[in-house]
Order: structure tokens, then C-alpha cells, then sequence
């Protein structure tokens, strides 16, 4: 049995890094495992302008531990009145990597998404010319459609009607949840990408629901059923190029979590290489650990690979915090609800 995995580093390629206290928690525990990363514009406001992006860049480095060498890659947060020139220039400038539409009211601080996909025409086309990624949080959000289906009618209704009216423009499907999300991602084409989370690698719909309710397992999009955990399994561990990690780590304080009306989003920045590692050895496919979480996202995004590596060892079960403190409050780290057998080594 392998006891050592040598990988190079990973990014992850959807990232809720947050901003002031929250932000200088959290940012040290993804710097710690990966290389690069790409930041959610999702603040309290939104990340809508380069220069928006550029402040909060600036915020993000001077968060990082002493000598880090993580990179924040910058999104911008995708509005009816974004600037088609202003996002051209920040992309040409390297300011932003990407931009993220939510589609309004879809997930957390998603106020300010689209409403009508007609308006951001001109920008899709703009983006489809000089190559510049879309993100997609892809659910719909009417009180018609049942929650559990959101994804697979977002996929018919909007996102395939995008994608035919707008040649050209690259597309990653954003933690996708479903077996149709796995299935549209991979007809796609060079062009079309697709994120998987690790917790939706772990948990099906009953952890959230079965036997008491689990707050710190609600997420968006939320859990489906088993069935279409084990889609997202076999494409993850498949080794195809259009499957790579975002974890959607997306950290909110116990006291938001535990709340009637409680915030989604699970915090796995900690934990997550070793859970990666555990889920992969679990499918025998820890020789594709690599292309998942290092190469297939570099090779989306036509960045480089990272030349560092980690490497993973295998031994005892490793323990990690169940939180880590933020000067807002404790926030709880994910709970894969099995024995980690592999550590990343210092
Ligand atoms: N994933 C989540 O459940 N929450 C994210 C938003 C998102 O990625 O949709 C957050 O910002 O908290
Ligand atoms: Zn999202
Ligand atoms: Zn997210």
C-alpha cells in the first residue's frame, strides 16, 4: 500500500475568503495546503469593479502569514450595470482572472445578481472575446421549482440558452451537485468546465436532514440524493480534464450557522486536502488525486501548473480542530464523519 503521495500543489478553484476579521482567520488555513486560489466576489458589497477587486487583493495579501506565497486569483461579481470596459481592462491588466454570476437571490449575498439574463448580453459577448471565464452559480431561484431541482432546471432553462446565444464564452459550472450537472459538464467541450466541492464528494441529502437537522451540512446548492453523490464521485475521480476542486469553503461564525433562518456554506479550507486523499484511496484512484485537485483547473483556467508540491502521508488518523476562532466567533471545520488516514506533511 502507497504510504506517501507527492502532488503538485493544488488551487482551489472557488474560494469565500470574506474580508476583515473573518478574512484574516481564514485565509492562513487555504495558504497553508494550496498554491492559488480563486476568490468569491460575494462581499457585503460585492466585488463589482476592478478596482473593487484590486482593494480586496491588497486586503488578501496583507492577511497571508509571514513569507506566503499564495496567490488570490480575483473574480468580479457580475451585475446588470457591470462595465463591460472596466471588466476588459481589469482582465487585460491581470487584475481579475474571472467573473461569477449569481443569478439574484440564488445563495449568500447574492442581492445584487442577474434577474434578467438579457441585460448582461453585451458583457457575455465582450467576455467570449478576450477569453475571460464565467463562473456560474447555476440555480434557478423561482418558489415554483422544488430546491432539490434547481440545478437541473438552471442547466435547461438558462445556462444552455447562455452558452448557444454566446460562441466562444468559457464557462465553469460551479460546484456542481447533480448526475445532469456531471452530464452537461462533460459534453461540453474545451470550453466548458465544472467544479466539484469535497463536501459534496462526503455528504448526501440525509446528513443534512436525517435524524435531527444538521446546520453545519447545509450548504448551497444543497446535498442531493446518494445517487448523484456517486456521479460527482466517478467524475472527480475519473481523471477527466473538465472535473476540478473548488472547494466552495465558505466559512460563516456557529452563531450564523446555528440560527432559524441559518447561513449556508461549509467550512472545509482546513481539512480538505486530507479528506481528498481518503475519498480517492476509498475509489482506488489516488493516481487521478493529482489531476483533480493540480492539473485539470491550471489547464481550464491556460494558467501553469504549480512547480511546488505536497506531499500526503499515510498513517494514523489525523486530527484537525472541529473549529478554528475568529475574532467574530468560532467557525466550524467540516466533519467528513470518517477517519482520516492522510496528513499533509510540513
Ligand atoms: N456555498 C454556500 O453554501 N455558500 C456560499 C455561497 C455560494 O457559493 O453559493 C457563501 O458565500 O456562503
Ligand atoms: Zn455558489
Ligand atoms: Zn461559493
Amino acid at each position: 500500500m502507497t504510504d506517501t503521495l507527492t502532488l503538485r500543489t493544488p488551487d482551489d478553484w472557488h474560494l469565500h475568503l470574506r474580508d476583515g476579521a473573518m478574512l484574516r482567520a481564514v485565509a492562513p488555513e487555504t495558504a497553508r495546503h494550496f498554491a492559488r486560489a480563486i476568490i468569491m466576489p460575494n462581499l457585503v458589497p460585492p466585488v463589482v469593479t476592478g478596482a473593487d477587486a484590486a482593494a480586496y487583493r491588497e486586503r488578501i495579501l496583507s492577511a497571508l502569514p509571514e513569507g506566503s506565497s499564495f496567490t488570490p486569483l480575483m473574480t468580479l461579481y457580475l451585475t446588470e450595470d457591470t462595465d463591460p470596459d472596466d471588466l476588459a481592462r481589469a482582465y487585460a491588466d491581470g487584475i481579475i482572472t474571472a467573473v461569477k454570476l449569481y443569478p439574484a437571490g440564488a445563495t449568500t449575498n447574492s442581492a445584487s445578481g442577474v434577474r434578467n439574463f438579457d441585460t448582461v448580453r453585451p458583457v457575455l459577448e465582450r467576455m467570449a472575446e478576450i477569453g475571460c471565464p464565467l463562473c456560474v452559480h447555476g440555480e434557478v431561484v423561482d418558489s415554483d421549482i422544488d430546491i432539490f431541482d434547481r440545478e437541473a432546471v438552471f442547466i435547461d432553462r438558462v445556462l444552455d440558452p447562455i452558452r448557444r446565444a454566446t460562441p466562444g464564452l468559457r464557462v465553469v459550472m460551479e460546484h456542481i451537485t447533480t448526475m445532469q450537472g456531471v452530464e452537461y459538464a462533460s459534453e461540453g467541450g474545451p470550453d466548458l468546465g465544472a467544479t466539484i466541492t469535497t463536501h459534496h464528494l462526503v455528504i448526501n441529502r440525509n446528513h443534512i436532514l436525517a435524524g435531527g437537522i444538521k446546520p453545519h451540512y447545509y450548504c448551497l446548492p444543497v446535498a442531493k440524493r446518494e445517487e448523484h453523490r456517486l456521479a460527482l464521485r466517478r467524475a472527480a475521480t475519473s481523471g477527466d480534464p473538465t472535473f476540478f476542486l473548488g472547494t466552495d469553503s465558505a466559512p460563516h461564525t456557529d452563531a450564523n450557522k446555528l440560527l432559524p433562518c441559518g447561513c449556508a456554506g461549509c467550512f472545509t479550507a482546513t481539512n480538505t486536502l486530507s479528506i481528498l486523499a481518503q475519498v480517492f484511496e476509498e475509489d482506488g484512484a489516488l493516481d487521478r488525486l493529482e489531476s483533480f485537485t493540480s492539473i485539470n483547473g491550471p489547464k481550464f483556467y491556460r494558467l501553469p501548473v504549480n512547480d511546488s508540491t505536497v506531499t500526503l502521508i499515510r498513517g494514523a488518523p489525523v486530527e484537525y480542530p472541529d473549529h478554528i476562532a475568529t475574532d467574530d466567533g468560532p467557525v466550524t471545520v467540516f466533519d467528513p464523519l470518517m477517519p482520516l488516514n492522510w496528513r499533509v506533511a510540513d
